[in-house]
């Protein structure tokens, strides 16, 4: 195994502690061509696709790769912003907010960065660029708020084996999941309370999380049981009985069985019962994209309205508000524990570094 050629240490230089957010990835652009290399990348990956590469590839290469980007292609087009796909704005926007945050919080180096698992910034080239910058502790948290083998666990792969290339690595924290955190629970209340402070309360919540093959859940995969949790934690805070709510699984991917209920399933049935008003939430993703934007507040509401159902109303993901970035915070400080001096001084330790570099300068000289 080779290797990577790294900076040489630097002793004059302050250790820093890095936060690498880690989101799914989102193609360059919304056209085939950009869409193609996305979709190869992304359903190439074991974690995603469990079923044996001599069976898979062939029907990858073949029918999905000439037919689906395209298709795909259409619904990005449907949410394209002016800065771009949505999932990346958004991204960008809560590592830099993060930053200010953060750094002001502690006044002391701590870098927030951002990578993604499929397509750019790169997993990899971030944690070697955060290396270079002199961050030799890395703390990573992936913006998925409850595990799934296919989500958070391939995300750390990307990291594991990124961390396998270096010669020096960072010291390594991981953030596995946060699917009942405080905090998080908290803001999507917040987020949800806004909305009917705007609209009034509609007559029936939908929590739809993003779904994965059933099969999973049988082989010891606690995504689905993270996602009821989030839900039954964030309708006891809204104060909602079990009547007035219902958790669904969406964007299923394939032939096989996926988690049920299905979205599609439920929305019917409500817009079957003539739900009057209702309100769809997806507390599973933190930033909007083409899962919750076109899957959701566009298809969704068509299915919602063909069945009978009355007034839809999609409410956004935290995305880069104000009481996102606070959550995300507080779902960071406690596993920087240990890594920030709470007594740290910018002065003192500006001093230290100068005298270092001059005594390393001073060693250099009489050699
Ligand atoms: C909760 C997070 C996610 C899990 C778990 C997940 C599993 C999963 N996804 C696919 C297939 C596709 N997902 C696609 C888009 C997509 N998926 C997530 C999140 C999770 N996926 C997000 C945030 C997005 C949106 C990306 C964006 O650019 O906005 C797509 C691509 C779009 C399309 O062609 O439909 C595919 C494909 C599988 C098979 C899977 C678990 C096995
Ligand atoms: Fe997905
Ligand atoms: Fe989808």
């Amino acid at each position: 195994m080779a290797y990577q050629t790294e900076p040489p240490f630097r002793h004059d230089q302050t250790a820093r502690t890095a936060i690498l957010l880690i989101n799914l990835g989102t193609p360059a652009a919304p056209t085939a061509a950009a869409v193609r290399p996305y979709l190869r990348q992304f359903l190439s990956d074991p974690r995603v696709i469990e079923i044996p590469r001599p069976l898979w590839l062939p029907i990858l290469y073949g029918a999905i790769l000439t037919t689906r980007p395209a298709k795909s292609a259409a619904k990005y087009a449907t949410i394209w912003g002016r800065d771009g796909s949505p999932l990346a704005v958004y991204t960008r926007n809560q590592a830099k907010l993060l930053q200010g945050y953060l750094g002001d919080r502690f006044k002391q180096p701590i870098r927030v960065d951002y990578a993604m698992r499929y397509g750019e910034p790169n997993i990899a080239a971030r944690i070697m660029a955060l290396k270079s910058e002199g961050c030799e502790r890395l703390l990573v948290l992936p913006l998925y708020p409850q595990y799934a083998g296919s989500s958070t666990g391939s995300a750390m792969d990307a990291v594991y084996a990124a961390m396998q290339t270096l010669r020096n690595p960072p010291e390594l924290r991981l953030i596995k999941h946060f699917h009942d955190h405080p905090a998080y629970i908290e803001a999507l209340a917040r987020r949800i309370e806004t909305h009917w402070q705007r609209n009034r309360q509609g007559d029936h919540l939908l929590m739809s999380f993003h779904g994965v093959p059933r099969f999973t859940l049988s082989k010891g995969d606690p995504y689905h049981c993270e996602c009821h949790k989030t839900a039954r934690l964030l309708a006891e805070r809204l104060g909602l009985p079990t009547t007035r709510y219902s958790v669904a699984f969406q964007s299923r991917f394939g032939r096989a069985e996926w988690l049920k209920p299905y979205t599609s399933a439920v929305l019917a049935e409500l817009g079957k019962q003539k739900v009057g008003k209702l309100d769809v939430v997806c507390p599973g993703f933190i930033s909007d994209c083409l899962e919750t934007l076109e899957e959701i507040a566009i298809e969704g509401k068509a299915d919602f309205l063909r069945h009978g159902g009355g007034d839809y109303r999609y409410i956004p993901a935290l995305n880069a508000e104000p009481d996102a970035i606070s959550a995300l915070a507080s779902v960071i400080v406690p596993h920087l524990g240990g890594w920030l001096d709470p007594n740290w001084n910018a002065d003192a330790d500006a001093k230290l570094s100068r005298e270092r570099a001059n005594r390393a300068k001073q060693m250099g000289a009489s050699q």
